[in-house]
């Protein structure tokens, strides 16, 4: 379902100064996979995450997913590409923190402008999901890690993407919400949804239900 072809990606920052963030990458995830993407800081972990959420095209090479060539869609189409397809766990989690639980789940359907019912719809689905209801109008601030934590993975899943991406999930995380975390992602995987997750956290290393292990070193797989 995703699958680099021969991905090479520079970032420059002025002429005398080139970075080769992936060099010849090739890289196929099948349907309901989940994936580690593992390594050290400044290997490629994130590069590789932009370019399967079309965040970034590819300075070389193809990224294919769903028979969809995403590093040629112009940006108009990447962004609705990712709105119904990808769902983001960042390492801060960035909630609006003035803003309700409900309000920050909803706020990926925003740009699609739904009808309220099926708004509402969609966000009872994912707090019940992700057990966050309770709290569906208190704001971020007065919340637990953990509470947080949910929330975010609701949000993640309002669109009912297929694709879930999570860059650092368990960054700022104490070892207890880390592996609550995980469990999530176990829940994740057996709702079928196809996984990458970068992270060099050891939590994730050695777990049962992680299909692949993959590690990255200096913008290639080792
Ligand atoms: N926008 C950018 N401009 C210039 N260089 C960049 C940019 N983004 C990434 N890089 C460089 O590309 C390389 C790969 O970075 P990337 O963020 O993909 O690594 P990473 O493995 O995700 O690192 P981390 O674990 O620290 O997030 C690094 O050398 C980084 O400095």
């Amino acid at each position: 379902m995703i699958e680099l072809i021969n991905i090479t990606k520079t970032y420059e920052i002025n002429k005398n100064n080139v970075v080769t963030a992936l060099k010849d990458i090739n890289l196929k995830v099948e349907e309901g996979e989940l994936i580690v993407l593992k390594g050290a800081s400044g290997s490629g972990k994130s590069s590789i995450l932009s370019l399967i959420a079309a965040l970034s095209k590819p300075t070389s090479g193809e990224v294919i997913v769903d028979a969809k060539h995403i590093s040629k869609l112009p940006d108009n189409f990447a962004s609705e590409y990712r709105r119904d397809n990808i769902g983001f766990i960042f390492q801060k989690y960035n909630l609006i923190t003035t803003l309700s639980v409900k309000e920050n789940i909803l706020l990926p359907l925003v740009p699609l402008n739904p009808d309220a019912d099926e708004a509402n719809e969609k966000l009872q689905r994912v707090m019940d999901m992700f057990k966050i209801e309770h709290k569906e109008d208190a704001f971020i601030k007065n919340l637990s890690g953990g509470e947080q934590q949910r929330v975010a993975i609701a949000r993640a899943n309002v669109n009912n993407p297929k694709i879930i991406i999570a860059d650092e999930p368990t960054a700022n995380l104490d070892e207890k919400l880390s592996l609550h975390f995980i469990e999530i992602l176990r829940e994740l995987k057996a709702l079928g949804k196809t996984i990458v997750v970068a992270t060099h956290d050891p939590l994730f290393f050695g777990l049962d239900f992680v299909d692949r292990e993959i590690e990255m070193h200096n913008g290639v797989l080792v």
